[in-house]
């Protein structure tokens, strides 16, 4: 028993991990991008121009500064505006529902969906989506729904330059297109953390990036 590490909600992750995958690669309209490091998969139209248009109003209301657990704003680690959607806004709803459809995700563990918009020079570095245990925020993530599984990433808008997404591990650079949804699996089929996932948004050089993601958790997001 003590031999082998404890990793947090490990076979919850396996579980979904399988669920999601078995859903995605049976999805006609889902895409999969060949590559061993991670499970990532692509949806070219899955937002319309006028919802894309839509989100990227909502998006300038309320969005903030964004913040991380580990690292302020003045850091530079993450200098895009960012902000949740309200979600009980019943076009929000809608979007949020589709997503977790599409993925066969239990809607409780969804978090809320949150905007996110670059101006130039803005970029949020290489970061893994999934908590590191061993921090002290994670104390307090453990109760809010546990470790993240997936993430769903949709682009809004075309970005003159710059603003790719980059996995950094995987060596692709997905240039944004609206409408494009991205959903990547945080955890390898085991259910550990995959390292492979890391990523980046890249600065954007010319233009702005208008962006939504949804985070998933093992368990119910309160
Ligand atoms: O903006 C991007 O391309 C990446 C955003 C991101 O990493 C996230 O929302 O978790
Ligand atoms: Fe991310």
């Amino acid at each position: 028993m003590a031999k082998t590490e404890m990793i947090p909600d490990k076979d919850a992750l396996a579980r979904v991990g399988e669920a999601v995958r078995a859903r995605l690669k049976s999805d006609p309209q889902v895409y999969q991008i060949e590559t061993d490091k991670a499970e990532l998969f692509a949806v070219g139209d899955f937002l319309s121009a006028a919802e894309c248009e839509r989100l990227c109003l909502m998006i300038d209301l309320v969005a903030k500064p964004s913040t991380l657990h580990e690292e302020d704003y003045s850091t530079g680690f993450r200098t895009s505006y960012s902000g949740d959607l309200d979600p009980l806004d019943p076009f929000v709803m809608g979007i949020s529902r589709r997503i977790d459809d599409l993925m066969g995700m239990n809607p409780a563990c969804g978090e809320a969906i949150q905007g996110q918009r670059y101006l130039p020079g803005q970029q949020f570095k290489p970061h893994n989506d999934w908590f590191y245990t061993t921090e002290k925020y994670w104390e307090l993530e453990r109760k809010r729904g546990g470790q993240r599984s997936w993430t769903a990433m949709a682009f809004l808008n075309e970005v003159e330059e710059g603003g790719e997404t980059h996995f950094t591990e995987v060596g692709i650079k997905i240039e944004p297109k609206p409408g494009v949804l991205l959903l990547w699996n945080n955890a390898l089929p085991d259910g550990t953390p995959n390292e492979g996932t890391m990523h980046a948004g890249t600065p954007v050089i010319k233009g702005s990036k208008y962006v939504i993601t949804k985070w998933f958790r093992t368990r119910k997001w309160t």
